[in-house]
Protein backbone atom coordinates (compact mmCIF):
# COMPACT_ATOMS: atom_id res chain seq x y z
CA UNK A 1 0.00 0.00 0.00
CA UNK A 2 1.27 3.58 -0.94
CA UNK A 3 -0.77 6.30 0.97
CA UNK A 4 -4.60 5.50 -0.15
CA UNK A 5 -7.26 6.78 1.88
CA UNK A 6 -8.59 4.55 4.64
CA UNK A 7 -11.76 2.88 4.78
CA UNK A 8 -12.41 3.45 8.71
CA UNK A 9 -12.01 6.78 8.64
CA UNK A 10 -11.58 9.55 11.31
CA UNK A 11 -13.54 12.52 12.56
CA UNK A 12 -14.33 14.56 9.75
CA UNK A 13 -14.66 18.31 11.26
CA UNK A 14 -12.90 20.72 9.45
CA UNK A 15 -9.46 20.69 10.79
CA UNK A 16 -8.15 23.47 12.44
CA UNK A 17 -4.61 24.20 11.84
CA UNK A 18 -1.37 26.08 12.96
CA UNK A 19 -0.30 25.56 9.32
CA UNK A 20 -3.27 27.85 8.14
CA UNK A 21 -1.49 30.84 9.14
CA UNK A 22 -1.65 32.38 6.67
CA UNK A 23 2.63 32.36 6.82
CA UNK A 24 3.16 36.11 6.29
CA UNK A 25 6.82 37.63 6.59
CA UNK A 26 7.19 41.58 5.30
CA UNK A 27 3.50 41.60 4.68
CA UNK A 28 4.02 38.92 2.13
CA UNK A 29 2.16 35.87 2.25
CA UNK A 30 4.38 32.53 2.56
CA UNK A 31 2.27 29.20 1.32
CA UNK A 32 3.50 26.33 1.98
CA UNK A 33 3.87 22.62 0.03
CA UNK A 34 1.35 20.10 1.14
CA UNK A 35 3.48 17.14 2.29
CA UNK A 36 0.44 15.48 3.50
CA UNK A 37 -3.32 15.89 3.35
CA UNK A 38 -5.07 12.59 4.39
CA UNK A 39 -8.22 13.98 5.57
CA UNK A 40 -9.44 10.23 5.97
CA UNK A 41 -7.07 9.25 9.01
CA UNK A 42 -6.86 13.40 9.92
CA UNK A 43 -3.42 13.55 9.01
CA UNK A 44 -1.24 16.81 7.35
CA UNK A 45 2.28 18.18 6.93
CA UNK A 46 3.40 20.94 5.45
CA UNK A 47 6.90 22.29 4.31
CA UNK A 48 7.78 25.70 4.16
CA UNK A 49 11.01 26.18 2.57
CA UNK A 50 13.18 29.09 4.00
CA UNK A 51 10.46 30.22 6.38
CA UNK A 52 13.32 31.70 8.48
CA UNK A 53 15.83 33.83 6.38
CA UNK A 54 19.58 33.25 6.00
CA UNK A 55 20.62 35.67 8.30
CA UNK A 56 18.71 35.04 11.22
CA UNK A 57 19.02 31.03 10.95
CA UNK A 58 22.87 31.71 10.63
CA UNK A 59 22.52 33.57 14.11
CA UNK A 60 20.12 31.17 15.65
CA UNK A 61 22.23 28.61 14.74
CA UNK A 62 25.52 29.41 16.18
CA UNK A 63 23.37 30.99 19.54
CA UNK A 64 22.10 27.63 20.26
CA UNK A 65 25.11 25.57 18.78
CA UNK A 66 27.00 26.97 21.82
CA UNK A 67 24.77 28.07 24.15
CA UNK A 68 21.75 25.31 24.65
CA UNK A 69 22.82 23.01 27.31
CA UNK A 70 22.88 20.24 24.96
CA UNK A 71 23.19 16.47 26.74
CA UNK A 72 24.89 14.11 24.51
CA UNK A 73 22.16 10.95 23.91
CA UNK A 74 24.64 7.56 23.64
CA UNK A 75 23.67 4.59 21.95
CA UNK A 76 24.54 0.83 23.30
CA UNK A 77 28.15 0.93 21.81
CA UNK A 78 28.73 4.27 23.58
CA UNK A 79 28.53 6.20 19.96
CA UNK A 80 26.97 9.68 20.09
CA UNK A 81 23.70 9.22 18.64
CA UNK A 82 22.76 13.16 18.88
CA UNK A 83 22.58 16.11 21.59
CA UNK A 84 19.17 16.64 22.83
CA UNK A 85 17.71 19.33 25.32
CA UNK A 86 13.92 20.04 26.46
CA UNK A 87 12.99 23.64 26.56
CA UNK A 88 9.79 24.64 28.68
CA UNK A 89 8.21 28.13 28.75
CA UNK A 90 5.01 29.44 29.74
CA UNK A 91 4.93 28.56 33.27
CA UNK A 92 5.39 24.43 32.16
CA UNK A 93 7.98 22.22 34.13
CA UNK A 94 7.06 18.45 32.98
CA UNK A 95 10.06 16.48 32.08
CA UNK A 96 9.95 14.64 28.70
CA UNK A 97 9.81 11.04 28.50
CA UNK A 98 10.52 8.82 25.42
CA UNK A 99 12.03 5.39 24.11
CA UNK A 100 14.52 4.48 27.04
CA UNK A 101 15.31 8.35 27.62
CA UNK A 102 13.91 10.78 29.94
CA UNK A 103 14.88 14.15 29.36
CA UNK A 104 14.64 16.79 32.16
CA UNK A 105 13.96 20.09 32.04
CA UNK A 106 17.62 22.33 32.72
CA UNK A 107 16.96 23.13 35.93
CA UNK A 108 18.29 26.97 35.27
CA UNK A 109 18.86 27.61 31.89
CA UNK A 110 20.87 29.93 31.25
CA UNK A 111 19.16 33.52 30.47
CA UNK A 112 20.95 34.04 27.40
CA UNK A 113 19.58 30.56 26.09
CA UNK A 114 16.05 31.36 27.88
CA UNK A 115 16.32 34.84 25.25
CA UNK A 116 17.49 33.30 22.51
CA UNK A 117 14.30 30.42 22.78
CA UNK A 118 11.89 33.12 23.70
CA UNK A 119 12.94 35.38 20.13
CA UNK A 120 12.88 32.44 18.04
CA UNK A 121 9.65 30.86 19.14
CA UNK A 122 8.21 34.47 18.90
CA UNK A 123 9.89 34.83 15.43
CA UNK A 124 8.70 31.68 14.31
CA UNK A 125 4.76 31.93 15.25
CA UNK A 126 4.52 34.91 14.39
CA UNK A 127 4.99 34.22 10.70
CA UNK A 128 3.93 31.19 10.85
CA UNK A 129 0.72 31.77 12.43
CA UNK A 130 0.03 35.94 12.88
CA UNK A 131 -3.58 35.51 13.80
CA UNK A 132 -2.70 32.81 16.89
CA UNK A 133 -1.84 35.03 20.21
CA UNK A 134 1.35 34.42 22.25
CA UNK A 135 -0.25 32.96 24.88
CA UNK A 136 -1.36 29.99 22.94
CA UNK A 137 1.76 29.67 21.53
CA UNK A 138 3.63 25.95 22.51
CA UNK A 139 5.08 25.62 26.17
CA UNK A 140 7.44 23.48 24.95
CA UNK A 141 9.86 22.57 22.43
CA UNK A 142 12.49 19.41 21.85
CA UNK A 143 15.80 20.11 20.27
CA UNK A 144 18.70 18.17 18.72
CA UNK A 145 21.94 18.55 17.40
CA UNK A 146 23.22 16.41 14.99
CA UNK A 147 27.50 16.75 14.91
CA UNK A 148 27.68 14.67 11.25
CA UNK A 149 25.80 12.71 9.03
CA UNK A 150 25.96 9.89 11.31
CA UNK A 151 23.71 11.04 14.51
CA UNK A 152 20.31 10.85 13.64
CA UNK A 153 16.79 9.84 15.41
CA UNK A 154 15.72 6.33 13.95
CA UNK A 155 11.58 5.66 13.26
CA UNK A 156 9.33 7.14 16.08
CA UNK A 157 5.80 9.10 16.78
CA UNK A 158 5.98 11.39 19.06
CA UNK A 159 3.12 10.29 20.66
CA UNK A 160 3.60 10.38 24.84
CA UNK A 161 0.84 11.20 26.68
CA UNK A 162 2.46 14.64 27.25
CA UNK A 163 1.06 15.91 23.86
CA UNK A 164 -2.29 13.49 23.92
CA UNK A 165 -1.94 12.96 20.50
CA UNK A 166 -2.88 9.60 20.34
CA UNK A 167 -6.95 10.71 20.70
CA UNK A 168 -7.20 14.03 19.62
CA UNK A 169 -5.36 16.53 17.19
CA UNK A 170 -1.94 17.25 17.97
CA UNK A 171 0.77 19.64 16.33
CA UNK A 172 3.86 19.60 16.05
CA UNK A 173 6.17 22.16 14.03
CA UNK A 174 9.76 21.69 13.51
CA UNK A 175 12.28 23.97 12.34
CA UNK A 176 15.78 22.91 10.68
CA UNK A 177 19.20 25.01 10.96
CA UNK A 178 22.16 24.22 9.64
CA UNK A 179 22.97 21.40 7.29
CA UNK A 180 20.66 19.79 4.73
CA UNK A 181 18.90 16.59 6.08
CA UNK A 182 16.88 14.20 4.81
CA UNK A 183 13.23 13.11 7.22
CA UNK A 184 11.06 10.60 5.84
CA UNK A 185 7.51 10.56 7.35
CA UNK A 186 5.21 6.75 6.70
CA UNK A 187 2.26 5.15 7.71
CA UNK A 188 2.43 2.77 10.41
CA UNK A 189 1.70 -0.78 10.92
CA UNK A 190 0.33 -2.66 13.87
CA UNK A 191 3.65 -3.11 15.45
CA UNK A 192 4.81 0.56 14.79
CA UNK A 193 6.89 0.08 11.96
CA UNK A 194 6.74 2.16 8.95
CA UNK A 195 5.10 0.70 5.90
CA UNK A 196 7.86 1.29 3.56
CA UNK A 197 6.29 2.05 0.37
CA UNK A 198 4.11 4.74 2.10
CA UNK A 199 7.56 6.44 3.12
CA UNK A 200 7.26 10.28 2.19
CA UNK A 201 10.78 11.81 1.90
CA UNK A 202 11.49 15.74 2.21
CA UNK A 203 14.66 17.53 2.21
CA UNK A 204 14.84 19.91 4.87
CA UNK A 205 17.04 23.10 4.51
CA UNK A 206 18.53 25.34 6.97
CA UNK A 207 15.71 27.74 7.73
CA UNK A 208 12.92 25.57 6.76
CA UNK A 209 9.86 24.48 8.77
CA UNK A 210 7.91 21.21 8.56
CA UNK A 211 4.66 20.50 10.54
CA UNK A 212 2.96 17.42 11.51
CA UNK A 213 -0.89 17.96 12.35
CA UNK A 214 -3.77 16.25 13.59
CA UNK A 215 -3.69 12.42 13.93
CA UNK A 216 0.15 12.75 12.62
CA UNK A 217 1.53 11.00 15.86
CA UNK A 218 -1.34 8.16 16.27
CA UNK A 219 -0.92 6.87 12.41
CA UNK A 220 2.47 8.15 11.14
CA UNK A 221 6.26 7.38 12.25
CA UNK A 222 9.15 9.58 10.77
CA UNK A 223 12.70 9.35 10.69
CA UNK A 224 15.72 11.52 10.10
CA UNK A 225 18.40 9.06 7.65
CA UNK A 226 21.63 8.45 8.72
CA UNK A 227 24.60 8.47 6.15
CA UNK A 228 27.18 6.06 6.22
CA UNK A 229 30.13 7.14 8.75
CA UNK A 230 32.78 7.08 5.22
CA UNK A 231 31.00 10.30 4.32
CA UNK A 232 30.24 11.66 7.69
CA UNK A 233 32.04 14.69 7.57
CA UNK A 234 30.94 15.98 4.30
CA UNK A 235 27.51 16.79 6.07
CA UNK A 236 27.44 19.59 8.15
CA UNK A 237 25.67 19.72 11.78
CA UNK A 238 22.27 20.60 12.06
CA UNK A 239 19.95 21.62 15.25
CA UNK A 240 16.15 21.09 14.86
CA UNK A 241 13.88 22.23 17.37
CA UNK A 242 10.31 20.72 17.98
CA UNK A 243 7.57 22.96 19.29
CA UNK A 244 4.93 21.05 21.11
CA UNK A 245 1.95 21.91 23.26
CA UNK A 246 2.05 19.60 26.22
CA UNK A 247 -1.59 19.27 27.54
CA UNK A 248 -1.18 16.54 30.33
CA UNK A 249 0.86 18.10 32.55
CA UNK A 250 2.96 15.93 35.39
CA UNK A 251 2.01 16.43 38.55
CA UNK A 252 4.07 18.64 39.94
CA UNK A 253 4.09 21.04 37.25
CA UNK A 254 2.00 24.56 37.86
CA UNK A 255 0.04 24.02 34.89
CA UNK A 256 -1.34 20.89 35.71
CA UNK A 257 -4.36 21.79 37.02
CA UNK A 258 -5.19 24.73 34.75
CA UNK A 259 -7.70 24.05 32.09
CA UNK A 260 -5.53 24.69 28.84
CA UNK A 261 -7.90 25.70 26.08
CA UNK A 262 -7.64 23.34 23.20
CA UNK A 263 -5.27 24.69 20.19
CA UNK A 264 -7.99 23.34 17.71
CA UNK A 265 -10.78 26.11 19.77
CA UNK A 266 -8.52 29.08 19.49
CA UNK A 267 -7.51 28.13 16.16
CA UNK A 268 -8.96 30.16 13.52
CA UNK A 269 -10.55 28.35 10.52
CA UNK A 270 -8.09 26.83 8.11
CA UNK A 271 -9.62 29.08 5.26
CA UNK A 272 -8.36 26.03 3.25
CA UNK A 273 -10.95 24.31 1.21
CA UNK A 274 -10.78 20.68 1.96
CA UNK A 275 -8.53 19.31 -0.60
CA UNK A 276 -8.61 15.81 -2.55
CA UNK A 277 -6.62 13.22 -0.47
CA UNK A 278 -2.80 14.83 -1.61
CA UNK A 279 0.52 12.95 -0.52
CA UNK A 280 4.05 13.74 -2.02
CA UNK A 281 5.27 10.49 -3.04
CA UNK A 282 8.20 11.61 -5.19
CA UNK A 283 8.30 9.07 -7.89
CA UNK A 284 4.62 9.57 -9.57
CA UNK A 285 3.31 6.49 -9.41
CA UNK A 286 5.87 4.61 -10.78
CA UNK A 287 6.44 1.47 -9.66
CA UNK A 288 8.88 1.18 -6.46
CA UNK A 289 11.31 -1.73 -5.00
CA UNK A 290 13.10 -1.42 -1.66
CA UNK A 291 16.38 -1.31 -1.97
CA UNK A 292 19.60 -0.25 -2.07
CA UNK A 293 20.53 2.87 -4.72
CA UNK A 294 23.10 1.01 -7.36
CA UNK A 295 24.37 4.89 -7.10
CA UNK A 296 25.16 5.72 -4.24
CA UNK A 297 24.29 2.65 -2.06
CA UNK A 298 22.64 5.13 0.84
CA UNK A 299 21.91 2.96 4.15
CA UNK A 300 18.51 4.08 4.22
CA UNK A 301 16.47 1.81 6.52
CA UNK A 302 16.72 -1.75 6.65
CA UNK A 303 19.09 -2.07 3.98
CA UNK A 304 17.49 0.04 1.58
CA UNK A 305 15.11 2.51 0.08
CA UNK A 306 12.58 3.47 -2.38
CA UNK A 307 13.92 3.44 -5.81
CA UNK A 308 12.66 3.25 -9.25
CA UNK A 309 14.70 1.77 -12.42
CA UNK A 310 16.03 4.41 -14.51
CA UNK A 311 17.67 2.77 -17.44
CA UNK A 312 17.90 -0.55 -15.69
CA UNK A 313 19.51 0.77 -13.01
CA UNK A 314 17.70 1.36 -9.67
CA UNK A 315 18.39 4.62 -8.56
CA UNK A 316 16.92 6.64 -4.95
CA UNK A 317 15.10 9.91 -5.53
CA UNK A 318 17.94 11.93 -4.98
CA UNK A 319 20.41 9.65 -7.78
CA UNK A 320 17.08 9.70 -9.91
CA UNK A 321 16.95 13.54 -9.75
CA UNK A 322 20.43 14.68 -10.32
CA UNK A 323 20.18 12.18 -13.03
CA UNK A 324 17.97 14.51 -14.59
CA UNK A 325 18.48 17.36 -13.71
CA UNK A 326 20.86 19.02 -15.59
CA UNK A 327 18.52 21.03 -17.71
CA UNK A 328 16.50 22.49 -15.01
CA UNK A 329 20.06 23.40 -13.13
CA UNK A 330 20.92 25.95 -16.33
CA UNK A 331 16.98 26.95 -17.21
CA UNK A 332 17.66 28.21 -13.31
CA UNK A 333 20.94 29.57 -13.69
CA UNK A 334 19.70 31.66 -16.86
CA UNK A 335 16.45 33.10 -14.99
CA UNK A 336 19.04 33.69 -12.12
CA UNK A 337 21.42 35.95 -14.54
CA UNK A 338 18.21 37.76 -16.09
CA UNK A 339 17.08 38.68 -12.41
CA UNK A 340 20.28 39.91 -11.66
CA UNK A 341 20.76 42.41 -14.65
CA UNK A 342 17.41 43.85 -13.71
CA UNK A 343 18.34 44.42 -10.30
CA UNK A 344 21.72 46.44 -11.34
CA UNK A 345 20.07 48.49 -13.77
CA UNK A 346 17.49 49.68 -11.19
CA UNK A 347 20.07 50.13 -8.68
CA UNK A 348 22.06 52.42 -11.58
CA UNK A 349 18.91 54.03 -12.25
CA UNK A 350 17.99 55.04 -8.69
CA UNK A 351 21.14 56.56 -7.99
CA UNK A 352 20.86 59.14 -10.44
CA UNK A 353 18.67 60.61 -7.50
CA UNK A 354 21.21 62.29 -4.78
CA UNK A 355 19.62 61.08 -1.39
CA UNK A 356 19.41 57.34 -2.70
CA UNK A 357 23.06 57.41 -4.32
CA UNK A 358 24.60 58.18 -0.67
CA UNK A 359 22.50 55.80 0.57
CA UNK A 360 23.58 53.03 -1.68
CA UNK A 361 27.42 53.90 -0.84
CA UNK A 362 26.45 53.76 2.58
CA UNK A 363 25.06 50.14 2.30
CA UNK A 364 28.47 49.73 0.25
CA UNK A 365 30.73 50.16 3.30
CA UNK A 366 33.20 48.01 2.12
CA UNK A 367 33.65 49.81 -0.98
CA UNK A 368 31.70 47.72 -3.41
CA UNK A 369 29.94 50.59 -5.32
CA UNK A 370 29.65 48.65 -8.52
CA UNK A 371 26.10 47.46 -8.09
CA UNK A 372 27.52 44.30 -11.17
CA UNK A 373 29.60 43.15 -8.10
CA UNK A 374 26.76 42.73 -5.83
CA UNK A 375 24.48 39.42 -5.36
CA UNK A 376 20.91 39.83 -6.58
CA UNK A 377 20.27 39.01 -3.29
CA UNK A 378 22.16 42.09 -1.66
CA UNK A 379 20.56 44.82 -4.66
CA UNK A 380 17.23 42.96 -3.44
CA UNK A 381 17.89 44.02 0.05
CA UNK A 382 18.84 47.42 -0.84
CA UNK A 383 15.62 48.10 -3.05
CA UNK A 384 13.67 46.77 -0.17
CA UNK A 385 15.56 48.88 2.13
CA UNK A 386 15.08 52.51 0.16
CA UNK A 387 11.24 50.70 -0.81
CA UNK A 388 12.09 50.49 -4.15
CA UNK A 389 11.01 46.93 -5.31
CA UNK A 390 9.16 47.52 -8.35
CA UNK A 391 5.29 46.04 -7.99
CA UNK A 392 5.93 43.42 -10.44
CA UNK A 393 8.93 42.28 -9.09
CA UNK A 394 7.33 41.57 -5.53
CA UNK A 395 6.25 38.18 -6.52
CA UNK A 396 9.64 37.44 -7.87
CA UNK A 397 11.01 38.77 -4.80
CA UNK A 398 9.81 36.46 -2.59
CA UNK A 399 10.69 33.45 -4.94
CA UNK A 400 14.13 34.73 -5.48
CA UNK A 401 15.03 35.54 -2.55
CA UNK A 402 13.88 31.55 -1.45
CA UNK A 403 15.26 30.25 -4.16
CA UNK A 404 18.96 32.45 -3.51
CA UNK A 405 18.66 31.74 0.07
CA UNK A 406 18.55 28.07 -1.06
CA UNK A 407 21.38 28.63 -3.73
CA UNK A 408 23.11 29.65 -0.61
CA UNK A 409 23.10 26.68 1.32
CA UNK A 410 23.48 24.56 -1.50
CA UNK A 411 27.05 25.62 -1.82
CA UNK A 412 27.42 23.64 1.48
CA UNK A 413 25.03 21.41 0.60
CA UNK A 414 26.68 20.61 -3.54
CA UNK A 415 30.01 19.39 -1.50
CA UNK A 416 27.94 16.80 -0.02
CA UNK A 417 25.81 16.07 -3.03
CA UNK A 418 28.95 15.32 -4.73
CA UNK A 419 30.78 13.11 -2.04
CA UNK A 420 27.58 11.81 -1.34
CA UNK A 421 26.58 10.63 -4.91
CA UNK A 422 30.18 9.11 -5.26
CA UNK A 423 29.55 5.40 -6.15
CA UNK A 424 31.46 3.80 -3.03
CA UNK A 425 31.88 0.54 -1.99
CA UNK A 426 30.15 1.33 1.50
CA UNK A 427 27.05 -0.85 1.03
CA UNK A 428 23.75 -0.61 2.72
CA UNK A 429 23.46 -2.11 5.94
CA UNK A 430 22.15 -5.07 6.47
CA UNK A 431 20.62 -4.97 10.07
CA UNK A 432 17.80 -2.91 11.26
CA UNK A 433 19.00 0.90 11.75
CA UNK A 434 17.20 1.81 15.04
CA UNK A 435 14.60 0.43 17.15
CA UNK A 436 11.83 2.68 18.10
CA UNK A 437 12.80 2.60 21.52
CA UNK A 438 16.87 3.22 20.62
CA UNK A 439 15.54 6.46 18.74
O1 LIG B 1 15.51 16.31 13.62
C1 LIG B 1 14.40 16.20 13.15
O2 LIG B 1 14.06 16.74 12.11
C2 LIG B 1 13.38 15.31 13.84
C3 LIG B 1 13.37 15.39 15.33
C4 LIG B 1 12.28 14.61 15.96
O3 LIG B 1 11.59 13.87 15.32
C5 LIG B 1 11.99 14.76 17.39
O4 LIG B 1 12.67 15.51 18.09
O5 LIG B 1 11.06 14.11 17.87
FE1 LIG C 1 9.83 13.26 16.45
Amino acid sequence: MAWEPCSDAEDADTPKLVSAGPATRDGVQLDPEVVIWDESRRCFAFHWAGLLEPQSAKRFFQDLQTGAPWDQLKGKKGQVMRSTCWYVRGGCSCDYTYGDARVSVTQKPSCSFRRTMEELTALVFSTLTPKLGPEHWPNSANLNYYADGTQSVGWHSDDESLFGGKGQDCSIVSLSLGGRREFWMALKDSSMEPIQESVVEVDLRDGDIISMEGLMQKHTVHFLTREPPQRAEFWPPRINITWRWVLNHRRGCALRCEAAPLLSEVLPATGREPSKHQIKLWREGRAVEWRSCMECRHNGWQGGRNCIEEGGRWLCRRCADSAQSGEEERSTERAARLLQRRLVEKVKLLQRRRSLKKAWESFCEAGLRDPARHTPASLLSWLETVGEVPDDLQVLLQKAKAQLADATREDNVKVCATAAHRPGDFGGEKKRGQSLAGR
